[in-house]
């Protein structure tokens, strides 16, 4: 199945089952029901028959779901036989915990190389190496690196996001409060934990 057939929300979620299968892999198991799923990611079980019938006919009434045929399929999906590199822009308070925090543990992301404009610049946090930003130009086209973290403070973020963008970047993942213009060829994901803060707040109230 081409992945473009698969809706926006199937695909956001198959990172989360794709490591929760990789757990119950781990610990010997070969297969798992749609219900069992859904108690451990807390996510509907109607939900998870649909997510996964984009992937063909991979489960069985009352057999459940075969663990490493579920793991093969999302890993084709999601490209986890390539380590997707990234890079991350201010290496600050935010950037210096994403880069301590090993991504490539629990999903084949490598943050590769980081930029600031401080006195960071030379040293290597969490094994990434710290560059200025004066060279970003230049660094993003040695390593051909397409995807970005921007942790800059809000100041810095549309500078950064419009070098970002010349320098060829084609997705950025936005921890700034500020809301970011490119074209329509980039995607930008924006993660703001206020928000999402004020909405699980919300929600235990109502
Ligand atoms: N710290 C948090 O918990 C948190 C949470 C959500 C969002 N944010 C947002 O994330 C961003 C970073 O937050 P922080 O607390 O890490 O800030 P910070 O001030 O600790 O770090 C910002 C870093 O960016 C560097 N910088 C400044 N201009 C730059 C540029 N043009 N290019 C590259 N690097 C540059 C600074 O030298 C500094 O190291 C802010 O926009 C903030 O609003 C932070």
């Amino acid at each position: 199945m081409e992945e473009n057939k698969i809706p926006q929300a199937t695909a956001k979620r198959l990172p989360l089952y794709y490591r929760h299968l990789n757990n119950l892999h781990q610990q010997g198991k070969q297969r798992v029901s749609s219900k069992e799923l859904s108690e451990a990611l807390k996510v509907d079980s109607a939900t998870i028959r649909k997510d996964f019938s984009y992937f063909g006919e991979l489960g069985r009434k009352g057999y459940g779901y075969d663990i490493q045929h579920l793991i093969y399929f999302f890993r084709k999906t999601l490209d986890q036989d390539e380590i997707s590199r990234v890079a991350l822009v201010g290496v600050g308070n935010l950037g210096t915990a994403l880069l301590n925090y090993n991504f490539i543990k629990n999903n084949n992301t490598k943050i590769e190389i980081a930029f600031d404009t401080n006195d960071k610049v030379d040293k290597t946090i969490g094994g990434v190496p710290i560059y200025s930003v004066d060279d970003l130009e230049k660094e993003l086209k040695r390593t051909e690196i397409t995807v970005a973290i921007l942790t800059v403070p809000m100041q810095a973020a549309d500078e950064m996001t419009e070098r970002l963008v010349n320098a060829g970047i084609e997705g950025i993942l936005n921890f700034t409060p500020s809301r970011l213009s490119v074209p329509d060829t980039v995607r930008v994901h924006h993660i703001d934990l206020s928000v999402e803060l004020q909405s699980l707040i919300y929600f235990l109230k109502n």
